[in-house]
């Protein structure tokens, strides 16, 4: 890899990942390569176990990969410490998952007001100004429990932005919500990443929404290839 495009946006050179061991091994991505510009919004689509989740984990550094390198920006998750790891995926690296995964006890804003509890960040963005520009401001005193689906997810992806990161992961953003809600949370999330320059990664098995996103991939038997729509 150059140094060029080892500093912005995800990097993944020939990332291979393997579970289990003996006969029983399964090839979950199978020398995948892989780059995402900041401000790009990239969505994989496949068949079910295809490693479209194996792609996420790997790339979010929940996983590390049996071989291959993964870089966020100038960060190399493949050698970092679990330390260093919990660091980077807090600093870099925001997750948005199918239903939200909000917690039901606090308000919207306060959902956003979370990960800056976790620890320190170093340029938050203001959580009132972050709902406003989701369009949540007038929900603001809501519990997840009051909110629409659509709202939920909207919420999510703002808490998914609170720390600026450089990469967000986004895993079935549509699954729950019915076709006007998802072209919604899509356009919100292209918009998103646009604006602040996110290198985004969106698993989805929604084709309707495959025109708000820059480019498609295919995942086939952990394989990387380019999407015939
Ligand atoms: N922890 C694990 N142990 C063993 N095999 C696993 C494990 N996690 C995933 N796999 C296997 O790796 C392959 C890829 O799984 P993965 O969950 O990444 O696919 P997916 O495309 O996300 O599927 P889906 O669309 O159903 O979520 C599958 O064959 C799956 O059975």
């Amino acid at each position: 890899m150059t140094a060029a495009t080892a500093t912005a946006g995800l990097n993944l050179a020939g990332v291979t990942l393997l579970h289990g061991d003996g006969d029983d091994t399964v090839t979950a991505l199978d020398d995948v390569s892989l780059t995402v510009q900041p401000g790009e919004l990239l969505a994989v689509v496949g068949p079910s176990g295809a490693g479209k989740s194996s792609l996420l984990a790997v790339a979010g550094g929940l996983i590390r990969p049996t071989s291959g390198t993964v870089h966020v920006g100038d960060a190399d998750l493949t050698n970092a410490s679990q330390r260093d790891l919990a660091r980077l995926r807090r600093a870099r690296i925001g997750f948005v998952f199918q239903s939200g995964n909000l917690l039901p006890a606090l308000t919207a804003l306060d959902q956003l007001r979370l990960p800056l509890q976790l620890g320190p960040v170093e340029k938050p963005r203001d959580p009132r100004e972050l709902l406003d520009e989701v369009g949540m401001s007038h929900r603001a005193d809501r519990r997840p429990g009051h909110l629409s689906g659509g709202e939920r997810q909207r919420i999510g992806i703002a808490r998914a932005l609170m720390t600026r990161p450089q990469l967000l992961l986004v895993d079935e953003p549509t699954a729950a919500l019915d076709r006007a809600r998802s072209q919604e949370v899509v356009a919100l999330l292209a918009r998103e990443s646009h604006q602040h320059g996110v290198a985004t990664v969106m698993v989805t098995h929604d084709h309707d929404v495959l025109h708000h996103c820059d480019r498609v991939l295919q995942m086939t038997d952990g394989r990387l290839e380019e999407h015939v729509g």
